[in-house]
């Protein structure tokens, strides 16, 4: 046995060459995280803090197939939270919470402890929510409107002062009665609250940031801060004697009611100071020209009229009724399944760890699908589970099942509240929030009264079928009517929602969880992007000319371009690279203009011509960037792959055509027909190194590779491509030439003689 430690494991990427920080001779290349790749995005937002480090930290993982990979939910997070506004908003909302949640736990504590008995202390507690849960039914949809006509800052600041003198004046008026008022005008409050708020941040970050920003607020809201505020009303409670002995008249709850106050107190200085909030009102612009009523009318009249708030209303509305059901038949079905309150105390804490992985997890499963058909899949995802739910027979699998449904209601609830945020403007998105927050109160209002009765109306029966007896008990049917109800909604808000995209759904999933972007453009109706690659003077030029031929003479709309020079910028830059005048450049600064060509390759030609359906023939891609950039000149690969991925934003070949042939035989045919440029007069040792690394790169994937041997004549080689691309583009629709452009095959084939061989037809 040795002493020495085995070297740590790399991952290999899927294109089968080395990972970042492989030494390199020159120690040329620092990896790429934390380079600043949307600074020019973000720095134009309010309260962006210009002076933190890199605004994204572009940390891009390898998927299996080599393709981008969201930046990880850790670093979006991160460079959320640099958005000095946001961040500000995030703390003072994060107090606030924690405030609620205590203010809750003493609040219910409050009301129990001021009445005598079981059934007055539950109905007090059962008092404090129906006051609780009240007034957004009258009030909400009034909030909304508030919230877009009104200063949103000014709303926030008097609401948490408002909030602040109702908490701290509980503990000193000391009676039920007020208890319950109190907490009927702190919730009324908060309806007016809420609304400004979620109408403000949108406004604070880049579209792309709303979903980080979300995840974070709900994972605090719901996760973090009521755990917080467990431990530390638990802590008071320990120290609730010695606290009565220190000042007279005050125990925990007191104590927690006046902190609670505080957190509001705190949160209204912190709000005062955020400028930004105000939004358009701080740009001076003046809602006039429509009453109070009127805005009113109008909210309710775009939610009607806008097929995505519709859908999002319906599908929020049903799941929240669903919710409802599960709350209130929780413990007759753990009863049912032979479980106790610790059982019911476990199904709760299941949806919660649902929800929660649904919310972390959600946007990074499901990150190529469009979020209006992820709300209602996700939907329907938890109806099923809730639908199997009502069938399971043992402890275990409930609980595995709520695990499950709580991970579909997590994606839907950040889904659509993501949508309400990125997809309504402005001026109407504080009614939009408004009425949904009003729909979700009165959803779980409906179903917490209803369901119970539900239950006690259908009571204990069994079906004696041939050989099994089948348990038809209340809480069971109204699961089973929860399932159906959300399996219905979230179809039906599928229905509303979905943007006439012509991908057939399964298609659509399937490809998304695969990451496969190259599916997914032809699943869309985009073109076909063919790239050639190789060493020098191996026959590119020629044989993608020849390729173009056929698949115009076939009535194709076929385009060629190359890299360098496929635009006049990408011209100019070709001219330096290739500059034998150019000795000084340097490794990275030659990757990087090599970069920016492609960049600029990909914006002006490539995307634009994908987009229209053209067949797409490149001389030359990112993999000449890995071959003669990361193993000619040994940068790092994945710098190189950071670069490539960032400029073409993901986009790789359908297929590659690699012509590959020894350095010396294709650099003397390339001498024979010009003087040999800046990347030409590299060693052959260079030339060998770029050679292995374009078939390294072929080697890893195969599928998208066609490898042919450039020694073999002109002919072959464009009858070998033709074959294979004939298979590529079978059955796809493609843009096709109009019929005064094309040419008589017969005629054709007799200019250009090149048809050799079994050529296959496109279109026969
Ligand atoms: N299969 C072949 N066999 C022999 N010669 C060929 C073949 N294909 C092309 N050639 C010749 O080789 C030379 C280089 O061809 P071509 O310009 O098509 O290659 P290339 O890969 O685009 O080169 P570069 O990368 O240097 O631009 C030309 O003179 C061309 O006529
Ligand atoms: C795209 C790309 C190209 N190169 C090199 C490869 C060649 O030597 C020249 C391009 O000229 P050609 O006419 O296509 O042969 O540039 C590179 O080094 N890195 C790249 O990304």
């Amino acid at each position: 046995m040795t002493g020495a430690s085995p070297e740590p494991r790399r991952a290999v990427p899927a294109d089968g060459l080395p990972p970042a920080g492989t030494p390199t001779p020159d120690g040329a290349g620092v990896p790429l995280v934390g380079l600043d790749l949307d600074a020019t995005v973000a720095a134009d937002r309010p309260g962006v803090d210009q002076t933190a480090p890199a605004e994204d930290e572009a940390e891009q993982d390898d998927d299996a197939h080599g393709g981008p990979v969201a930046v990880g939910l850790a670093a979006k997070v991160r460079a959320v939270l640099r958005v000095r506004d946001f961040r500000k908003l995030w703390l003072s909302m994060s107090l606030s919470s924690f405030g609620d949640w205590l203010g809750l736990l003493a609040i219910t504590a409050t009301a129990t402890s001021l009445v005598d008995g079981f059934a007055a202390a539950n109905f007090a507690l059962g008092g404090v929510l129906l006051f609780r849960l009240l007034p957004a039914i009258v009030l909400g949809p009034l909030a909304g409107a508030f919230a877009d006509r009104f200063d949103r800052r000014k709303t926030m600041v008097v609401s948490d002062l408002l909030r602040f003198a109702l908490f701290a004046s509980i503990p000193i008026v000391d009676q039920l009665v007020w208890l319950f008022v109190a907490q009927f005008l702190i919730e009324a409050i908060s309806l007016f609250w809420i609304p400004a708020k979620e109408a403000a941040v949108p406004n604070m970050l880049r579209k792309d940031q709303l979903e980080p920003a979300n995840q974070l607020s709900l994972v605090t809201t719901y996760g973090l801060t009521p755990m917080l505020a467990a431990v530390v009303f638990a802590v008071l409670g320990s120290v609730g004697g010695r606290l009565s002995d220190l000042i007279p008249g005050v125990d925990e709850i007191d104590l927690a009611l006046y902190l609670n106050a505080v957190t509001f107190l705190v949160a209204a200085v912190v709000i005062w100071n955020l400028p930004s909030i105000s939004g358009r009102r701080a740009a001076g612009v003046q809602v006039t020209g429509e009453s109070f009523f009127g805005s009113l009318r109008e909210g309710f009249s775009f939610a009607g009229h806008t097929p995505l708030v519709r859908g999002l209303v319906v599908g929020i509305t049903g799941a929240f009724i669903a919710a409802g059901v599960v709350i209130a038949t929780g413990q007759a079905f753990v009863n049912a399944l032979g479980g106790g309150q610790s059982a019911y105390g476990l199904l709760f804490g299941s949806v919660f760890l649902g929800l929660g992985l649904g919310i972390a997890l959600g946007p990074s499963v499901a990150r190529d699908l469009s979020r209006e058909r992820l709300f209602g899949i996700a939907i329907v995802g938890a109806g099923a589970a809730l639908l199997l739910l009502a069938c399971a027979v043992a402890l275990w699998i409930a609980l595995l099942l709520v695990v499950l449904m709580g991970f579909f209601a997590g994606i839907a609830y950040l889904a659509g509240f993501t949508m309400l945020g990125t997809e309504i403007d402005d001026a109407i998105r504080g009614r939009t929030f408004a009425l949904v927050q009003s729909l979700v109160r009165a959803a779980l209002i409906v179903s917490l009264g209803i369901a119970p009765f539900g239950v006690a109306l259908i009571g204990q029966h069994r079906i004696d079928l041939a050989a099994v007896t089948v348990p038809v008990t209340g809480e069971r049917v109204m699961l089973l009517v929860a399932g159906l109800l959300a399996v219905t909604v979230g179809l039906v808000a599928y229905r509303q929602m979905d943007d006439g995209r012509p991908v057939p759904l399964v298609a659509d999933v399937l490809t998304a969880l695969r990451r496969d972007d190259t599916a997914r453009r032809r699943l869309a109706g985009g073109g076909v992007f063919i790239a050639f690659e190789g060493g020098e003077g191996a026959g590119k030029s020629t044989q993608v000319r020849r390729l173009q031929e056929w698949l115009t003479e076939e009535g194709l709309v076929a385009r060629t371009t190359r890299e360098p020079g496929g635009t006049p910028l990408g011209g100019k830059i070709r001219g330096m690279v290739l500059d034998t005048a150019s000795a000084g450049l340097s490794p990275r600064a030659e990757a990087l203009l090599y970069a920016a060509d492609r960049a600029q390759h990909l914006h002006d030609v490539l995307r634009p011509a994908l987009d229209a359906g053209e067949v797409v023939i490149t001389d030359r891609f990112v993999d000449s960037s890995l071959a003669y950039q990361g193993a000619g000149r040994t940068i790092p690969m994945d710098d190189v792959r950071s670069i490539s991925r960032w400029a073409t934003q993901g986009l790789q070949p359908d297929l590659t055509i690699l012509l590959d042939l020894p350095p010396e035989v294709g650099l003397a045919r390339a001498r024979g027909r010009a003087a040999a440029d800046r990347l030409e007069s590299e060693s052959i040792d260079f030339h060998q190194r770029v050679r292995r690394t374009f078939n390294a790169l072929a080697e890893a994937q195969p599928d998208r590779y066609l490898v042919l041997d450039a020694r073999r004549t002109p002919d072959e080689l464009a009858a070998a491509i033709r074959t294979r691309v004939s298979e590529l583009l079978h059955g796809l629709p493609l843009q096709q030439l109009p019929p005064d452009a094309r040419v008589p095959r017969t005629r054709r084939h007799g200019e250009h003689g090149v048809q050799t061989g079994s050529t296959p037809q496109l279109h026969p």
